[in-house]
């Protein structure tokens, strides 16, 4: 309960809709309670004119016209009031969802570690349905409930106490007992979320990925384990509707015993006289009226369990900490802030463009991933990172980007301590190309400009000709504005490697950091995202997890990790016959054996297009050897 009230006190600008849904049932439930006197009244009339005791023609129709007046008037208010509740709902939708994407984009890469994207949405959707439901059912009905409640309580206590008092007794009973259903119930609600959330989690991470579904044949398992989380909320729901309805059964028992003695009072009296048998139809009609608010009691109950046990997963993700070092401003202002965004007050502690010192680093405690990690790139340089897989190459990138924190030791970019540097900032300053491109669903000309949604066309053109990207979105009928579908899925693996460095040139950051993902690619497209990526690299500070012996071997430096340790350092020249990783690599290269391969390949070096010996392969376009540093360190580290 105390979750709506939060969600109601940090709602204030709908207050004034929250006031008017008040204001309208009010007056909703007086128009409501005119009609039940205006009937008796009418019924005494009546009967007084057919007994020829009086009461006139006249009168009977200026009454029907009252009530006309007043079933129009309820009519009116009734929309209005339900205007007031669809509009409010959707604002709270609106807010409620926009907060809660803004706390998502504030948090930690850990928590989206652990959590799947479609249990993360699947809970937004339900909890903010289930929230906004409640409060359009409490704000429409529960004021007119109390006023109702009160008034048939008043009215029946002017006329007979007994009435007064078995209402008054009804009512509370009533709500003991629903309240009493609503603990059990409650936890219940929550279990079946749980396997709706894990459910539907699966379920968008299958949809994403279909063609591994398919290729793999796992339709039909990944079905059945569908069907199966969901059969189990059968289960759970046959023993909350079991509790629910025997509770119901009980509530309503209660409900039929106190209205045999409302009725029989009501009969008897009118039968002794004490009643006309206008009042009778009054009090007949009002104690109908009294059953409105039970009922609806329940209902809102019900809603407001619901409601309660959504808004917990709500508050659950709202409660998580943001990442620490907040962005500069808001995660609105940081968007829309300049491509260096606002300067950040950190100090320069070393020369080098990007700098590891002795860091350490373990996603899960006890699991330590990067020890004692130590090396720099100077201003540009080109920097490859060689290890085995899972060597802890990506980790690097992940610490560099700020996306987890060393546990210990310091890494520095252009000179300042990435921990001090707001994470906007020092995002800014590094231009990524993963592995996986990454496209979002839109055209090309979003994607490219995603990170400069301001640039101009021929800013957008002007990188995609450096990308080698323009000749084939030219060939496209709309060109810049086609639609590229989910994730880019309508381009070919090499079109979306070259916008994903159409994006990174257009960002323009000083540090690049390169997954080269050449393996996937034949090699025409290969060469072509090559030439893009030289394109990109220049001038620029290089970081590259190197996947291609070409490339390795036309860097300015190598850094080689064992073990999650620095291993050796220096220039291809100087590791070719050290004995190290980067030479093992080369014996394994002229090695044609298929184990020396598969070794090459746990290098994650694509030992395919490297030496295959054709011409128009993968080491063509290594022409370029950039200085190769003279005074690089050659460092066993191990
Ligand atoms: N988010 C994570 N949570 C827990 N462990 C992780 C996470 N990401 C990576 N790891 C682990 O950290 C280790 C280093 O992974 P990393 O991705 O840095 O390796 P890599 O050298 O880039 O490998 P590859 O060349 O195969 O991409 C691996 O053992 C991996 O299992």
């Amino acid at each position: 309960m105390r979750s709506l009230v939060r969600i109601l006190s940090t709602t204030k600008e709908l207050w004034p809709s929250y006031l008017g849904i008040v204001l309208s049932s009010v007056l909703m439930s007086v128009t409501s309670l005119v009609t039940p006197f205006l009937i008796g009244r009418a019924t005494d009339e009546v009967v007084a004119l057919a007994g020829g005791r009086g009461g006139t023609t006249r009168t009977i129709v200026l009454i029907a016209l009252a009530l006309l007046a007043a079933e129009l008037l309820n009519t009116v208010l009734t929309n209005v009031g339900g205007y007031l509740g669809d509009t409010m709902t959707a604002r709270l939708r609106q807010i409620l969802s926009t907060r809660y994407f803004e706390k998502l984009l504030g948090l930690p890469q850990r928590y989206f570690d652990n959590e799947l994207s479609g249990t993360i949405i699947g809970r937004l959707s339900r909890s903010i349905a289930e929230v906004t439901n409640f409060l359009k059912s409490f704000s429409n009905n529960f004021f007119t409930m109390l006023i109702t409640t009160v008034a048939v309580l008043v009215i029946s206590a002017f006329y007979a106490w007994p009435l007064a008092v078995l209402l008054a007794v009804m009512f509370p009973a009533y709500m003991w007992l629903t309240a009493r259903t609503s603990s059990n119930w409650q936890r219940l609600e929550g279990e079946k979320n749980e396997q709706v959330d894990i459910a539907n989690g699966r379920f968008s991470e299958v949809i994403g990925q279909i063609r591994v579904v398919k290729s793999f044949v796992r339709e039909r398992a990944e079905l059945a384990a569908f069907d199966q989380r969901y059969g189990r909320t059968i289960a759970l729901t046959r023993q909350q509707a079991r509790h629910w309805h025997g509770m119901d059964t009980a509530r309503r028992a209660v409900l039929n015993v106190a209205f045999l003695g409302i009725y029989l009072v009501i009969f008897l009296q009118t039968a002794h006289g004490v009643f006309t048998v206008g009042v009778m139809v009054l009090l007949i009609q009002l104690m109908n009226m009294a059953r409105q608010p039970v009922m609806m009691m329940s209902f809102i109950i019900d809603s407001g369990q619901r409601a309660i046990a959504g808004s917990v997963s709500y508050f659950e993700v709202m409660d998580e900490t943001v990442e620490e070092r907040a962005t500069v401003g808001s995660v609105a202002t940081a968007v829309d802030a300049g491509p260096e965004g606002p300067q950040a007050p950190a100090r320069t502690i070393d020369d080098h463009v990007i700098a590891f010192h002795e860091v350490d680093f373990a996603y899960e405690p006890g699991r330590p991933v990067l020890r004692d990690v130590t090396f720099h790139a100077d201003a540009g340089e080109r920097i490859a990172l060689v290890g085995e897989s899972g060597g802890g190459k990506s980790t690097l990138v992940n610490l560099l980007l700020g996306l987890y924190p060393p546990d210990a030791g310091r890494v520095t970019l252009q000179g300042q301590e990435t921990a001090s540097l707001p994470l906007d900032v020092l995002r800014r300053r590094v231009g990524v190309v993963f592995q996986d491109p990454s496209l979002f669903s839109g055209t090309i000309r979003e994607n490219i400009a995603y990170g400069r949604p301001d640039a101009t066309d021929e800013e957008v053109r002007e990188a995609a000709r450096r990308a080698n990207a323009d000749r084939f979105i030219e060939r496209f009928p709309e060109g810049y504005e086609a639609l590229i579908g989910e994730r880019g899925v309508k381009l070919s693996g090499g079109q979306k490697q070259r916008v994903a460095v159409a994006r990174a040139m257009l960002k323009d950051a000083p540090v690049l950091v390169l997954d080269e993902a050449t393996s996937s690619l034949d090699t025409k497209s290969e060469r072509l995202v090559q030439e893009g990526l030289e394109e990109l690299m220049t001038a620029r500070t290089t970081l590259i997890i190197a996947h291609r012996l070409s490339t390795i071997s036309s860097v300015d430096r190598i850094v080689t990790l064992r073990d999650g340790r620095v291993d050796e350092i220096g220039t291809p020249e100087q590791l070719a016959t050290s004995g190290g990783i980067y030479a093992e690599l080369l014996t394994l290269q002229a090695s044609n054996t298929l184990a020396d391969r598969a070794r090459l390949k746990a290098f994650g070096i694509d030992a395919g297009g490297a030496d295959t010996g054709d011409p128009d392969g993968a080491d063509l376009d290594s022409g370029g050897v950039h200085g190769q540093g003279d005074g690089a360190d050659l460092a066993r580290r191990s």
